[in-house]
């Protein structure tokens, strides 16, 4: 295991994560605000969050208050910008929920704050059209199509698309370990941890359709989160409404309809999906899942943050290494929107724009066996 660098934090202004902490954060409040005629204490309580200089813990009574304060231990009192940037954002979440009353028992009780974005954001009928026509190819060729949808889907997460204006196609495979993922699907089970809904979880359904049509997986786990969370996050009822968006007759959306009632495709979820926690500390059970799958695929940016640690890592380090201690084989398939990079070729980055980490425009698909 390689030494490992500093844990990543939002301190210097000229940083991508402050960026993040100071504009985006600011202009995802302000979607919220404007999401639903909320009672007049929400807009009040989102206005002291985005105020807040320093860390407050979530208020008393709250169901996850002890989780809170066990994970925050050391945090409270210090700037936002201070803190590690990985617990500055998920509890800048779970506060947002509780401003807006998300667990408060009481008629806005599990209202997603994020849903209005999200369900802009669900695919049309010509990207469904488009996907249910892969099917007709060769295998190779759907193979390699799924695999840039899958990268192209991830550069359309919401809380990105706020600051980044319109989207492109990503130009670039800056690590292609497709191949290995290929090789690794031998037909047992798999688990996919989705990222986002909308643009990205189509493509990730039809993925996990080709799996199993194909006989690369015999069951497939799609892990969801089990809250609202950095904007476009799929939840199980962002997995229903897509589903939903595939026209009667769709070949690809019978099947996936028929593999959740036959159990060959299950949802999961827990609470470590919203924790602030690296994949390094997974309880035992999700632990277990990952140790049981042939391949475990985690979708984007913040689920390789924390596969590989959210720290300043050179971006030469080896990611067989770092990812040593993932229980299983597992793959990376994310479009780089944050600074953590691991497993470059030497002379590599050298040849990349200065934007690289962060402009969205590079992919990655990682492989450890
Ligand atoms: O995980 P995703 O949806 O691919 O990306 C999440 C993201 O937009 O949010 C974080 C910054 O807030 C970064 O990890 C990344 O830029």
């Amino acid at each position: 295991m390689p030494v490992e660098p500093p844990v990543i934090v939002s301190t210097d202004p000229m940083s991508f994560p402050h960026s993040v902490l100071r504009d985006r954060h600011p202009a995802i409040v302000e979607r919220v605000r404007g999401a639903y005629p909320y009672p007049p204490e929400v807009p009040l309580r989102l206005e002291r969050l985005l105020q807040e200089d320093v860390v407050a813990p979530l208020a008393g009574g709250a169901h996850d208050a002890a989780a809170w304060a066990e994970w925050g231990a050391g945090m409270f009192g210090r700037s936002w910008y201070d803190v590690p940037f990985l617990f500055a954002e998920n509890f800048f979440y779970r506060r947002l929920l509780e401003a807006v009353g998300y667990y408060e028992p009481g008629a806005w009780q599990g209202v997603d704050p994020f849903g209005p974005q999200k369900a802009a954001d669900l695919p049309g009928a010509e990207e469904l059209a488009e996907l249910d026509a892969l099917q007709e190819r060769p295998e190779e060729e759907q193979a390699a199509g799924l695999v840039a949808a899958a990268l192209w889907g991830n550069r359309a997460d919401l809380g990105f698309r706020l600051v980044a204006g319109d989207l492109q196609r990503v130009d670039d495979l800056i690590v292609d370990d497709s191949k290995r993922l290929w090789s690794l699907a031998q037909g047992g089970p798999a688990v996919l941890v989705a990222d986002n809904a909308g643009r990205e979880l189509l493509p990730d359904l039809v993925l996990i359709d080709f799996l199993l049509r194909t006989g690369r997986a015999s069951r497939v786990e799609l892990h969801v989160k089990p809250a609202p969370y950095f904007v476009s996050d799929a939840l199980t009822a962002d997995v229903l409404a897509e589903l939903r968006r595939f026209p009667a007759g769709s070949a690809v959306g019978g099947r996936l309809d028929a593999a959740l009632r036959d159990g060959t495709l299950r949802l999961h979820t827990e609470d470590f999906y919203c924790a602030p926690l690296t994949f390094h500390d997974a309880p035992d059970g999700l632990a277990a899942r990952f140790a049981a799958a042939e391949l475990t695929i985690l979708k984007g940016d913040l689920n390789y943050r924390r596969l590989v640690g959210d720290r300043s890592w050179p971006a030469t380090t080896s990611f067989e290494e770092v990812t040593g201690y993932f229980p299983g084989p597992v793959a990376a398939l994310r479009t780089v929107k944050s600074d953590v990079v691991v497993g470059l070729s030497a002379g590599a980055e050298g040849a990349l724009p200065a934007s690289w980490r962060t402009g969205g425009a590079f992919a990655l698909v990682q492989v450890r066996a």
